[in-house]
């Protein structure tokens, strides 16, 4: 496994575990971040290039892209991870959370994917992967505007799956319970792990198992892969 790969959203969470993972099995991983984290510096140490980037600012977000272009000319993928899971607000803000929710889910992906596919392009083989959600098929009732731009995201695995076919291969993963946050209490989360079959959290380690498959294929692009414990079926 070689080659550089930009991951989003690596401060925490299975986006940390991606970076963590990836780098190890011989990747450059080049990782955006928005918080000073105590993670951050075990990612640096352990060779990850860390470039500090709010997606709410343009600036920074070409300030990223101008870099990630010195750093990898070639580039083997990008990993969208990054995502804030606002719940829907009152109506006078109601705007402002769908504006947020696509600022991250959809412009700064769609900005990214375009201003880098010459640089994936140069690389032998390459791949696009959006993280998504279950919801962009069923909707969520309290996470209206979220759920609404994860589904826009899932439509662009479509797009520039068709765009940058054959050299780079994009596809979608849809997680449903990965991890819980701190702070969700029992009762919540026995009801969560209930909504699937396998009625459990199922860790990171099943996104990075995704994302394994999905790089290690030749053959797999504009689809996207379920890990949800079945909750399609509950
Ligand atoms: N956890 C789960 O059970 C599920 C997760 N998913 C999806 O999987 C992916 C990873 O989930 P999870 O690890 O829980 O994600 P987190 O909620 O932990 O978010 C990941 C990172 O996104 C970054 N981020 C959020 N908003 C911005 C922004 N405006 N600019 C830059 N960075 C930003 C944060 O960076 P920082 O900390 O540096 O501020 C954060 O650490 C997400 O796309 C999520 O929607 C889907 C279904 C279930
Ligand atoms: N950016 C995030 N997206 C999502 C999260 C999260 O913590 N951050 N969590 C979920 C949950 O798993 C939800 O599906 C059940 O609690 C969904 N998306």
């Amino acid at each position: 496994m070689s080659g550089a790969l930009l991951i989003t959203g690596v401060g925490q969470r299975i986006g940390q575990h991606l970076a963590e993972h990836l780098q190890a099995q011989g990747y450059q991983v080049i990782g955006t971040y928005r918080t000073d984290r105590p993670s951050l510096t075990g990612l640096s140490e352990q060779g990850v290039q860390l470039i500090k980037c709010d997606f709410n600012q343009p600036v920074q977000v070409a300030e990223l892209i101008a870099e990630v272009q010195r750093q990898a000319p070639a580039l083997r993928g990008i990993i969208h991870n990054a995502s804030d899971w606002l719940p829907d607000s009152s109506a006078e803000s109601a705007v402002a959370t769908l504006h947020a929710m696509m600022q991250v889910h959809v412009a700064v992906p769609y900005q990214l994917n375009l201003a880098l596919q010459d640089q994936l392009m140069a690389s032998e083989m390459a791949d696009i992967i959006h993280l998504t959600d279950y919801v962009a098929e069923k909707g969520s009732r309290k996470h209206i505007a979220y759920a609404a731009s994860k589904a826009a995201l899932a439509n662009m695995t479509l797009s520039f799956a068709q765009l940058l076919a054959p050299k780079v291969k994009v596809n979608s993963i849809a997680p449903a319970l990965i991890l819980f946050n701190d702070g969700d209490s029992e009762e919540y989360k026995q009801k969560v792990r209930a909504k699937s079959l396998m009625n459990k959290e199922a860790g990171a380690d099943e996104i990075l198992q995704a994302v394994d498959y999905l790089l290690q294929s030749r053959y797999v692009t504009g689809r996207s892969l379920a890990v949800d414990g079945g909750r399609h079926l509950k």
